[in-house]
């Protein structure tokens, strides 16, 4: 497992599915120089997803075969697939001089957690439940899909509680705006003038 150096930080994006984890993120990433951590993923990909920009796509056997090596410092099983990241990824991206986010479930987030105590920031984004079907059904989601998350939906939202910061994220540039200045604080740098 990667040692972190004084500094180094690690943001964990969770909550529940399509209350927009992935879209802050990459606004609040790409302002803050931060650069994210993909997961390797057995899950098929879809159509509208890019092969190591979404997820880096491999087969049982090439999961399997990573666990064997022990390279997986994560692994979770959401809908019968396996989810996992990489250690040499994670180490990586901090040797490039990048602090990292993920964007994870519940249990993935918790991993983090134990393993790195305070270097890891737990952020919960969330929207109620009516908001993430609707957003769900216009980015395309089958019914099925919609149906097996929002079944995980109260689990998901208990989960806010034991995280480090949360943010409903209703109206896009305000989520954003907040989340940009609470992460720059976090990371002591203050390089963000957003007042
Ligand atoms: N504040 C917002 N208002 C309206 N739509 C939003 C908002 N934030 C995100 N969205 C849209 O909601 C959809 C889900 O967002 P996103 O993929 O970022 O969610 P997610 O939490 O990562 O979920 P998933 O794991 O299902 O991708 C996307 O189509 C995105 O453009
Ligand atoms: N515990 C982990 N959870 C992960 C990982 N990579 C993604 N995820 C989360 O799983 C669900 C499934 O997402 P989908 O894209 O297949 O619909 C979602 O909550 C992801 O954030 C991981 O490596 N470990």
């Amino acid at each position: 497992m990667y040692t972190l150096k004084e500094k180094e930080m690690i943001f964990v994006f969770t909550g529940p599915h399509g209350a927009g984890r992935k879209t802050v993120a990459e606004m609040s990433g790409s302002t803050l120089g931060l650069k994210q951590v993909i997961s390797y993923t057995t899950r098929p990909q879809r159509p509208t997803e890019f092969d190591g920009q979404d997820y880096h796509f491999i087969t049982s056997k090439q999961f399997a075969d990573a666990q064997e090596r022990n390279e997986f410092i994560e692994i979770g099983t959401i809908n019968h697939h396996f989810y996992g990241i990489k250690s040499n990824d994670i180490q990586q991206m901090f040797l490039a001089g990048h602090n990292i986010y993920l964007i994870l479930n519940r249990f993935g987030a918790a991993t983090l957690k134990e393993l790195y105590g305070d270097r890891v920031v737990r952020v919960f984004i969330y929207a109620d439940r009516d908001i993430l079907e609707k957003r769900m059904r216009e980015s395309g989601d089958s019914e099925e899909n919609i149906r097996l998350y929002l079944s995980h939906f109260e689990e998901e939202m208990a989960y806010r509680e034991e995280c480090e910061v949360s943010f409903e994220n209703l109206d896009l540039a305000h989520t954003v705006f907040d989340l940009t200045k609470t992460l720059d604080e976090t990371l002591g740098r203050n390089l963000v003038d957003l007042d």
